[in-house]
C-alpha cells in the first residue's frame, strides 16, 4: 500500500495576505466574498464583553512596516502588506487558550491565514492568557473577532452544558439501563435514537432536495420489455435490478435512452457540451445510468475501464446542481461531492468535469500532496463540486474550511478500490455529517462483499446497472499477450520490446514496486530513451507532470506503479505491459483497462514467472472471458499449483487439520469468497 495515497501530508498553511473587496472607499472593515454574499470583518471594540480585557495600542497603520493599505477608492481591490508594527495584547482565560491553538496548532494556523495577522500565545497568569495580535489594524481586528468568536461560541456551548448540566445528568442516567446480572451498562437503543434525532433536527433545517430531473422521451416510454431486454443483451449484456429488495411503491427502473438527445433534449446547454465532444452515442453505461440517475435514485454502476464511468454520473451532477430550490450562492457549501481512491483519479475526474462548462458550475480538486491552503482558498470562494480523495476531504471538514452538511449528491467511484486502500473508515467519516436524504452513486470495476456493505450502509434503495457479466473482465477491445520467462529475463525483454516500438506507440509499464520503477525509469535514461515516472516516492507535481508529458506526446513512455492503475485515461494509449504481475488480479483488469478506451483498441503484454502462478486461474477465466488466447503454459502453471495446495492441504490436515493458504496473487477481492450472481 506504501505506494498509494498518504493524505495526511500538511503543509501549514504561512501567511497568505487575503483578497479583500471593499463596497467602497474610505475605512470600511474589510469583508470577503463567498458565493458573491459578504463577509464582514469587524472593527467592532470588543472591550465590553467580559471575556476579554485589552492592553497595548495599535500604532497607525500608516506609519512604515512592511505593510501598507493601498485604497483604490472605488471598491476596487484593496492590497494589503502587513506592517510589522502594529501590535495588540489581549487577554484570554486560560481553561480556553488551547481552542485558539487547535489540536496540533491547526487552529492558530487557520486564524492568521484567515485574519492575515500573526497571533502568538504568551504566558498564563493564572486565570488569564496574554496573546499578542501583529499587523494591519484590519487584520488584527479580524483575529481578535474570531479569537473571541471562538470563544463566544464557547460559552453558548458552555451555557448549554451548563444549563443542562442537572438533565444531562439525568439524561445520561437515561442511556444507561440493569441487565440481567444487575450491571448498569449502556442502553445503546436509546443513544442511538437520541443521536438519530438530534441529527434529524438538524436535518430537517435544511431546504428539500430536488431529485427528478427527467422526462422520458415518448419513443423510449414506448419500447416494449422485449425490445428493453434485446437492447441491453446486445450491449454487453446490461443487467439492471434493484441491489437489494425491491420493494412495493418503489418506481419501475427506467428504459435505457439509445441517443444523447433522448436523455438532455430538455437541457439544450448540456447537449452543446457533449457535441462539442464530437461523441458518437452514449456508451451502454451512459445510456442505462442516465435516466436512472436524471430520476433522481440511487446507483451502483459496475462496468469495465474506460467505457464512459465519468460522464455517466456526471452530466446528471450538473443538472442536479441547476436544479435546486435554494440560489447557488445562498447555498452553505457545495452540492456535488465525488470521491475518488487516488489523487491522479481525482485529477483525472477534474479535467473531465472541466471539459463541460455548465451555468458557471466550479469545481475543485481536493487530495493529499496538493496546495493546502490554495485549496481551502478556492472552496471559501465558493464551488458547486467537490472532488475530493477521503484523507484530504475529512481534512477539511474537520478544519471547518468545508461545510459537509450541503452535499446532496455523492458519488463514490471506483468503491471496491477505495476499500482495498483501506478508505472505509474516512468514508464513514465523509459521509457522517452528510444529510441522508441525499443521493448517492456508486462506480465499481467488481463487486466484492465489502462494496455492498458499503452500499448496504449509504443507499437507498439503489439500482444496480452491470455492464458485462460481474466476473471480473478486461475490457474487449484489448488484445491480452502472456510472455512466460524468469525474473532475470524480464528487463532484457522488455528492452528489446521499446528498442522496437513503433514511433506512434504510446506505453504505460507497469512495475511491483516503486523501486523497480525508479530501476527501469533509470536504466531507460541512461540508455537515451526519453520515459516519465508515476509511482509515490515522487510529489504530485512531478506525478502531474508525468501523466501531462504522457497525454500531450511529450514522451510515450510511463513507468508506474498501480498509483496509475486506475482511472488514468491517456487516450492514445496503444500498449501496457506489465512488467511485474500485480498483487492482486483487479488491478491486472485495470492497468489493461488503461488502453483501449473509448472504443479504441489496445495491446497487453504480461511477463509471467513461475512465482506468479497463484494467479493462472484467475488470468485464465479473465483471458477466456474476453476471448483471448489461452497459453498452454498458463493452464499447466494452473494445474501445478492447484496439486500442490490440494498436497499442502492434505499435508496440513493429517497435520493440524488447517486450511491450505493460495501462492502470491491468488487473492484480491476476486479471488476472495463466492461472487454474488444476478
Ligand atoms: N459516449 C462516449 N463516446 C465516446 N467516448 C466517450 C464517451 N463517454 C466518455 N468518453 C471518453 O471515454 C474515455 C474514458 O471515459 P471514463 O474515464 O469516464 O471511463 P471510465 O469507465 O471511468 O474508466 P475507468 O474505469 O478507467 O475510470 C474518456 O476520455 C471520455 O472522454
Amino acid at each position: 500500500m506504501a505506494d498509494f495515497e498518504d493524505d495526511w501530508n500538511e503543509e501549514s498553511p504561512t501567511n497568505f495576505a487575503p483578497t479583500f473587496q471593499s463596497n467602497a472607499a474610505g475605512a470600511a472593515p474589510p469583508t470577503r466574498q463567498y458565493r458573491g454574499r459578504t463577509f464582514r470583518g469587524s472593527n467592532r471594540n470588543s472591550n465590553n464583553d467580559s471575556n476579554w480585557r485589552e492592553r497595548g495600542n495599535t500604532s497607525n497603520s500608516s506609519g512604515s512596516g512592511d505593510y501598507r493599505r493601498n485604497y483604490d477608492g472605488a471598491g476596487g481591490r484593496r492590497d494589503f502588506k502587513r506592517d510589522a508594527g502594529n501590535k495588540k495584547v489581549i487577554y484570554v482565560p486560560s481553561n480556553k487558550v488551547g481552542r485558539i491553538i487547535g489540536k496540533g496548532g491547526i487552529k492558530i494556523k487557520d486564524l492568521q491565514f484567515e485574519s492575515d495577522a500573526r497571533i502568538k500565545v504568551g504566558d498564563s497568569n493564572g486565570n488569564e492568557t496574554d496573546v499578542t495580535l501583529t499587523g494591519t489594524d484590519d487584520a488584527i481586528s479580524k483575529a481578535q473577532q474570531m479569537i473571541e468568536k471562538l470563544i463566544e461560541d464557547f460559552k453558548p456551548q458552555e451555557k448549554e452544558e451548563h444549563d443542562n448540566k442537572e438533565d444531562s445528568g439525568t439524561r445520561s442516567k437515561e442511556f444507561f439501563k440493569i441487565n440481567e446480572n444487575g450491571d448498569q451498562v449502556i442502553d445503546w437503543d436509546k443513544l442511538n435514537a437520541y443521536h438519530n434525532q438530534v441529527q434529524q433536527n438538524r436535518y430537517e433545517k435544511l431546504p428539500p432536495i430536488v431529485k427528478d430531473f427527467y422526462k422520458e422521451d415518448p419513443a423510449i416510454a414506448a419500447m416494449s420489455d422485449d425490445e428493453v431486454k434485446r437492447w441491453r443483451l446486445e450491449n454487453y449484456d446490461i443487467q439492471v435490478k434493484r441491489t437489494f429488495e425491491d420493494k412495493p411503491g418503489l418506481r419501475k427502473i427506467p428504459n435505457p435512452v439509445l441517443t444523447f438527445e433522448q436523455a438532455f433534449q430538455h437541457y439544450p446547454d448540456i447537449l452543446t457540451e457533449i457535441y462539442k465532444q464530437d461523441f458518437k452515442s452514449p456508451s451502454p453505461i451512459q445510456s442505462q445510468a442516465w435516466p436512472i440517475l436524471l430520476s433522481g435514485e440511487d446507483m451502483i454502476g459496475i462496468a469495465q475501464t474506460g467505457t464512459g464511468k465519468t460522464l455517466a454520473f456526471l452530466l446528471p451532477a450538473l443538472i442536479h446542481i441547476d436544479g435546486q430550490t435554494v440560489p447557488r450562492e445562498e447555498r452553505e457549501g457545495p452540492t456535488v461531492l465525488i470521491l475518488a481512491p487516488t489523487r491522479e483519479l481525482a485529477i483525472q475526474i477534474d479535467k473531465e468535469v472541466s471539459k463541460y462548462q455548465y451555468k458557471g458550475i466550479k469545481s475543485v480538486c481536493l487530495y493529499g500532496g496538493g496546495d493546502r491552503k490554495e485549496q481551502i482558498k478556492v472552496v471559501a470562494k465558493g464551488v458547486d463540486i467537490v472532488i475530493a480523495t477521503p484523507g484530504r476531504l475529512n481534512d477539511l471538514v474537520l478544519a471547518r474550511h468545508l461545510n459537509a452538511i450541503n452535499f446532496s449528491y455523492i458519488v463514490l467511484d471506483e468503491a471496491d478500490r477505495m476499500l482495498d486502500m483501506g478508505f472505509e473508515p474516512q468514508i464513514k467519516k465523509s459521509l457522517f455529517d452528510v444529510r441522508p436524504d441525499r443521493q448517492t452513486v456508486m462506480t465499481s470495476a467488481t463487486w466484492p462483499p465489502g462494496v455492498r456493505r458499503l452500499a448496504e450502509s449509504y443507499m437507498k434503495d439503489p439500482i444496480q446497472v452491470n455492464v458485462g457479466s460481474l466476473d471480473l473482465a478486461a475490457v474487449h477491445t484489448v488484445t491480452q499477450k502472456i510472455l512466460f520467462l524468469e525474473e532475470d529475463d524480464k528487463e532484457p525483454a522488455l528492452f528489446e520490446f521499446l528498442n522496437n516500438m513503433d514511433p506512434n506507440d504510446k506505453v504505460i509499464i507497469f512495475c511491483g514496486k516503486k523501486a523497480t520503477a525508479v530501476h527501469i525509469s533509470t536504466e531507460l535514461c541512461v540508455k537515451g530513451i526519453e520515459c516519465q515516472s508515476l509511482h509515490g516516492d515522487r510529489d504530485q507535481t512531478d506525478r502531474e507532470a508525468a501523466l501531462n508529458d504522457m497525454v500531450d506526446g511529450s514522451v510515450n513512455i510511463l513507468v508506474a506503479t498501480d498509483v496509475a492503475s486506475r482511472g488514468i485515461d491517456i487516450k492514445d494509449l496503444t500498449h501496457v505491459i506489465n512488467l511485474d504481475f500485480p498483487r492482486h488480479i483487479e488491478e491486472y483488469v485495470h492497468r489493461v483497462g488503461r488502453t483501449g478506451r473509448a472504443g479504441k483498441t489496445g495491446i497487453s503484454l504480461t511477463f509471467v514467472t513461475r512465482q506468479d502462478w497463484g494467479s493462472a486461474k484467475e488470468l485464465i477465466k479473465i483471458l477466456e472471458e474476453a476471448n483471448q488466447e489461452v497459453p498452454d503454459e498458463l493452464l499447466q502453471m494452473a494445474s501445478r499449483f492447484e496439486a500442490m495446495k490440494l498436497r499442502r492441504d492434505k499435508e496440513r490436515g493429517e497435520g493440524s487439520g488447517g486450511r491450505g493458504r493460495g501462492g502470491r496473487g491468488g487473492g484480491g477481492s476476486y479471488g476472495r469468497g463466492r461472487r454474488d450472481r444476478w
